[in-house]
């Protein structure tokens, strides 16, 4: 165990190297605090980091920076973390006041993970100690306060080396198992490339509003550094955050906030002007507004989903872009062949509701969230709507199937099932931009490692004429 140890505090060691010396003021104490209570009500986490800097009046550019690398860092890391605290405190923290939680979560992580000045340190002992004092009772800022000292002295102390590579990859050891029977040898590089820190916002340009040379244009009179995506041309990214809030181009709706994997989805689909589309889990609406640029807003596509606050998003967005050929059906999909009828669409898009595990590197708290079972849970949910998708479908038509999954139980084997009980599809090959899956031939994956962008699953289906 010794040696685990001593392996776990070179990497941690490691990772610290060349960064600078954290100076905290106490309203970025209080502000990460509440970021990370939030954290667990508000999803995605970015939300509740938004929601917390604004109340705490984070408005410095380098402060706001840095409490965002700290925030996501502690999301990132929050399974080793709270195994820490447990360590320290001897019972599970999920027990404990949530204030509590948070402000133990912060402190673990500055304290372990970063280099800091002795003022921050302060900062956390007596502002975090008021600060939850005055969120629950006084004894909680007190007991705080009291294990402190002994919470900065932290070590870790792994007990079997499925711990320490849980310490090595930030991941808990399920997915890193289900990560190695994957892709073998490349683990290393994936958990690389999902742990680093990510510089590049990526956005995508509505040609209905504008060309992808007059948004580089403005983005760089904004003084931002861009560079236009390789494999999809209306894909941009940015470098640096970007203040979307503050941004004309996204409040009239001529960018939107989509990965470069999501955008290749629709233009895999290839919807064309006057056709009929179904979008069989449509909110927020990324893929969906994308498929009415591509029809020119002529047609007509039926949104489904049954998430209302996704779907109040989904509204807003394809308000924002001009969109005005969407019907949104606030519906289970599964529901949709009897809503709509049988063979009545020229194209249908399942973007599978799904366990998301390819985003980790975008989401980074959905690691520790996420549990094995729910794979299978959302496997039998994803077959149903492939049903449904198919019956939509008039025949020559074609269907995506697509997860932003890395599981095959959500993705080939899905589809091996789905040939099997419907001999009147079939697979049309996919092998651009990215690579063929070696699992199943003919189906498609894009990889965090070997693509740059989030880890996504097609399959392109035909109904046979
Ligand atoms: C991967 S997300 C869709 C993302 C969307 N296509 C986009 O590009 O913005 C999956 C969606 O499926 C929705 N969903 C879950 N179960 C559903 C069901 N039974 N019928 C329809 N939608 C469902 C979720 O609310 C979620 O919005």
């Amino acid at each position: 165990m010794e040696e685990l140890l001593n392996a776990i505090i070179q990497l941690i060691e490691k990772e610290k190297e060349g960064e600078k010396k954290l100076s905290i003021p106490p309203k970025g104490v209080r502000a990460l605090i509440e970021a990370v209570r939030l954290a667990e009500i508000i999803k995605p986490s970015q939300y509740a980091k938004r929601e917390a800097f604004k109340k705490h009046q984070i408005d410095e550019y380098y402060l706001n920076r840095m409490l965002t690398m700290l925030f996501y860092d502690i999301m990132k890391k929050q399974g080793l973390i709270d195994r820490a605290i447990e360590d320290i405190v001897g019972v599970n923290p999920l027990i404990l006041d949530p204030w509590l939680r948070a402000a133990l979560r912060v402190v673990i992580d500055v304290s372990l993970f970063h280099p800091s000045k002795p003022s921050t340190l302060k900062a956390l002992k007596w502002k975090g100690s008021d600060f939850i004092s005055s969120k629950t009772h006084p004894y909680v800022g007190m007991y705080y306060w009291d294990i402190f000292d002994k919470v900065i002295s932290y070590k870790p102390r792994p007990k079997s080396r499925d711990e320490f590579l849980e310490w090595k990859y930030t991941a808990p050891i399920w997915f890193i198992k289900r990560i190695k029977r994957l892709l073998g040898e490349e683990t290393e590089q994936f958990f690389q490339a999902v742990n680093s820190k990510h510089n590049w916002t990526s956005i995508r340009v509505n040609t209905l509003k504008a060309t992808v040379e007059e948004v580089v244009e403005t983005l760089r009179s904004e003084g931002k550094e861009v560079k236009v995506n390789e494999r999809v041309p209306t894909i941009v990214k940015i470098k640096g955050p970007y203040d979307f809030d503050r941004s004309k181009l996204f409040r009239e709706g001529t960018i939107l906030v989509q990965e470069e994997a999501s955008a290749v989805a629709s233009l895999i689909l290839d919807p064309k002007p006057g056709m009929t589309v179904v979008d069989l889990a449509a909110a927020p609406g990324g893929k969906t507004s994308h498929i009415a640029e591509l029809m020119k807003n002529k047609g007509k596509i039926y949104a489904f989903d049954i998430d209302e606050f996704r779907i109040k998003r989904m509204r807003e967005i394809l308000k924002r872009m001009g969109i005005n050929i969407v019907k949104i059906i606030k519906k289970n999909g599964r529901k949709a062949p009897k809503i709509l009828g049988k063979e009545i669409a020229d194209r249908v898009l399942l973007d599978a509701p799904c366990t998301s595990s390819g985003t980790i590197g975008k989401n980074p708290e959905l690691r520790w969230r996420l549990r094995e079972v729910k794979i299978q849970e959302m496997a039998e949910l994803q077959k149903d709507l492939l049903k449904a998708a198919a019956q939509l479908l008039k025949p020559g038509g074609r269907l995506l199937y697509a997860t932003c999954s890395l599981f095959p139980e959500e993705n080939e084997e899905n589809i091996e099932w789905f040939l099997e009980i419907h001999d009147n599809f079939r697979l049309i090959p996919l092998n651009d931009p990215y690579d063929e899956s070696p699992l199943l031939k003919g189906t498609m994956r894009a990889y965090p490692h070997r693509h740059n962008t989030i880890g996504f699953f097609y399959a392109l289906l035909e109904k046979v004429e």
